[in-house]
């Protein structure tokens, strides 16, 4: 099959879109940079892909909170957009990293058919606990247990990937949403000590869960496994030589740790 055609969605304040779309290309995808406001212009352009991805940045200052504004913008102007990539025929994919999951959570898409929030909304990304945008490497885990079927995450156990974010704290309504959530195998990505440590539900300290998130959680996946929302950045290591440690190395790995998720993206399609 032709290379799948990626939508990288930027917005006044996106500052990620530039090392995204070279992410996905690295892993053999087609990768274009499209403005919100060239798809209000011309919604029909979304039919060229099959792959939206709405990167990091502060999308609109980050006003009112992180994401609010542009996924008040794809709901009130892109609800067909957003709906033929989220549900659709179910042939097509979506990735938001850090201010994208903020987006992604703002407009439901990952906490979708959540039945213990009732009417409430189910869960939401909040201020890091001491306050302060934190910049710096962690340790991720996948869920393996709860039979994650998160695309992205395919064959997948741990990453060391760069966080950025000051609004990542992830935090459930309560606890029976949290269980229903990792139940489902959609908390699928979580902070961990180091390379060896397995996920915990108890909240780990600081610096290993760095904003004080429910669970651990760093990333969350829809009840398909198509849409996928993360707030540590995968493509800012695509390259082993981006590691920080890289130079003192035994081994040189082929790649950086972030590549697999992008390359799991487009072997989808194949
Ligand atoms: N790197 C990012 O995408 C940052 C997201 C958002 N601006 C925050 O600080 O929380």
């Amino acid at each position: 099959m032709a290379a799948p055609r990626v939508l990288v969605l930027r917005a006044p304040g996106t500052n990620c879109d530039e090392e995204t779309a070279h992410a996905f290309v690295q892993a053999g995808a087609e990768a274009e940079r499209v403005h919100v406001n060239r798809l209000i212009d011309n919604p029909l352009l979304k039919d060229r892909y099959q792959i939206l991805c709405l990167p990091g940045g502060f999308s609109y200052g980050d006003d009112i909170a992180a994401g609010r504004i542009l996924a008040a913008r794809l709901r009130n102007h892109l609800g067909d957009l957003v709906n033929s990539f989220v549900h659709g025929n179910g042939d097509r994919l979506v990735l938001g990293i850090c201010n994208g999951m903020q987006v992604l959570m703002r407009l439901g898409v990952l906490t979708e058919s959540v039945s213990a929030a009732g009417d409430s909304e189910p869960a939401t990304l909040t201020w890091n606990n001491h306050g302060r945008f934190e910049d710096r490497w962690v340790h991720l885990g996948v869920d393996t247990e709860n039979n994650a079927n998160c695309v992205f995450l395919n064959g997948i156990s741990h990453m060391y990937l760069p966080m950025a974010h000051a609004e990542g704290k992830f935090v459930a309504k309560d606890q029976p949403v949290l269980d229903e959530l990792k139940q489902s195998g959609r908390l699928c990505l979580r902070y961990v000590a180091d390379q060896q440590s397995t996920i915990s539900d108890d909240i780990q300290d600081f610096p290993i869960n760095p904003n004080g998130a429910d669970a651990n959680v760093a990333g969350v996946c829809d009840p398909s496994g198509r849409v996928f929302g993360l707030m540590p950045h995968p493509e800012r290591h695509i390259d082993a030589t981006q590691h920080p440690y890289w130079t003192r190395r035994k081994e040189q790995p082929e790649a950086g740790d972030g590549l697999a998720m992008f390359q799991n993206a487009v072997q989808w399609f194949e």
